[in-house]
């Protein structure tokens, strides 16, 4: 009998089980982060369960409504999103929230309000949803500012201000991936306990990849400014043709944020959305998925970069900004910076 194949199967790692022996690092959270990631964690087995059976359950489709972002909201998207900011409001924890969803914040009423606030996108992937392509929840979470009462100046900081971050992907496995800032952990749902179990600990990206992953269709808009589409396209041609005999980069794209960072995060390579004349600021939104997913990266040991700078420095304006992003592994993003400071350098 093997014993030690025995303990480790039935001394089961839980999140919940992590979190309280995260939460004795956290001695001033006074438990209240692991009661905040609870009721999170719980969300997201809801909204697993609503994927998986959306064709059965009718909630498959369009809404009917259009968010901030000016997309059409997707049955689930409104329902994950009222999923989330209940559970948020019930945990007694959080006090300001930013959804992908709402145009404005949520402030919780003060007799519910806590001390926390979350930026998150309820349901990512939304044009994959209606085809069962992965898609995921992405949050991020601060600490209110000393003597704050809860205003939006709270989650107008830099990303590395954040205490904890991470995703839950909806995917053949529901998989959820966490950081309180000391390294990043996956779990997956055990759908027959209800809970989810550590399977992949201590996540450590690989210091280069093989795989690129970036919307090649927009490559024709690439070029705004011009040097950034000539850097970009010269670092994918780089890629396809590779000048120093190593051979060349596979193209991987789910068109899911959370699908595409969590395949980046396990085999390594780069995640990009540049910036392009359509989007001159890119696309992808830098409180609640720029943040808590380059968030991750490094904690992972990759890097993640705007074409500025550290994406994790950006001070945003507005709870909706968008940056341009390229993150991944340490040495394929370091290729990318290389470039845009050689065009730099150019420009001068
Ligand atoms: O279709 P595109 O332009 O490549 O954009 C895909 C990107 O947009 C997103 O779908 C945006 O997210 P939402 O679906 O939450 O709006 C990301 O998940 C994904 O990386």
């Amino acid at each position: 009998m093997d014993h030690a194949a025995d303990a480790q199967r039935t001394d089961l790692m839980t999140i919940t089980r992590y979190v309280l022996n995260e939460q004795s690092k956290h001695p001033e959270a006074r438990g209240d982060l692991t009661i905040l990631l609870s009721h999170i964690v719980l969300g997201c087995k809801f909204v697993c369960s609503a994927v998986n059976k959306a064709g059965l359950a009718k909630l498959i489709g369009l809404a009917g409504d259009t968010n901030i972002q000016g997309e059409e909201q997707k049955k689930l998207d409104v329902l994950s999103n009222d999923v989330f900011i209940n559970a948020l409001k019930s945990s007694g924890r959080a006090n300001v929230l930013v959804s992908e969803e709402n145009e404005e914040p949520i402030f919780v009423e003060a007799s519910k309000r806590g001390r926390y606030c979350v930026v998150f996108d309820p349901l990512d992937g939304s044009s994959n949803i209606d085809c069962g392509v992965s898609i995921g929840t992405i949050f991020g979470i601060y600490m209110l500012q000393e003597g704050s009462e809860g205003t939006v100046a709270d989650v107008l900081k830099p990303g590395k201000n954040m205490v904890a971050a991470g995703y839950c992907m909806y995917g053949s496995s529901c998989t959820l991936v966490l950081s309180t800032g000391t390294g990043a952990n996956g779990f997956t749902l055990d759908p027959s306990l209800g809970e989810f179990i550590l399977t992949h600990p201590n996540i450590k990206i690989p210091k280069k990849g093989k795989i690129y992953s970036v919307n090649e269709g927009n490559a024709k808009n690439w070029d705004q400014p011009t040097t950034s589409y000539f850097i970009i396209c010269r670092y994918v041609e780089k890629a396809k043709f590779p000048i120093d005999g190593s051979s060349p980069k596979s193209l991987r794209y789910i068109g899911s944020m959370v699908a595409d960072v969590h395949r980046t995060l396990l085999y390594g390579g780069i995640f990009m959305y540049p910036a392009d004349k359509k989007s001159p600021n890119g696309k992808l939104r830098v409180l609640y998925e720029v943040f808590p997913m380059s968030f991750l990266v490094e904690q992972a040991g990759g890097q993640s970069f705007t074409g500025q700078g550290r994406a994790l420095d950006i001070v945003p304006k507005n709870i909706h900004e968008r940056s341009p992003i390229f993150l991944g592994s340490y040495d394929d993003v370091e290729e990318i910076k290389a470039l845009y400071s050689a065009a730099e350098v150019k420009k001068e």
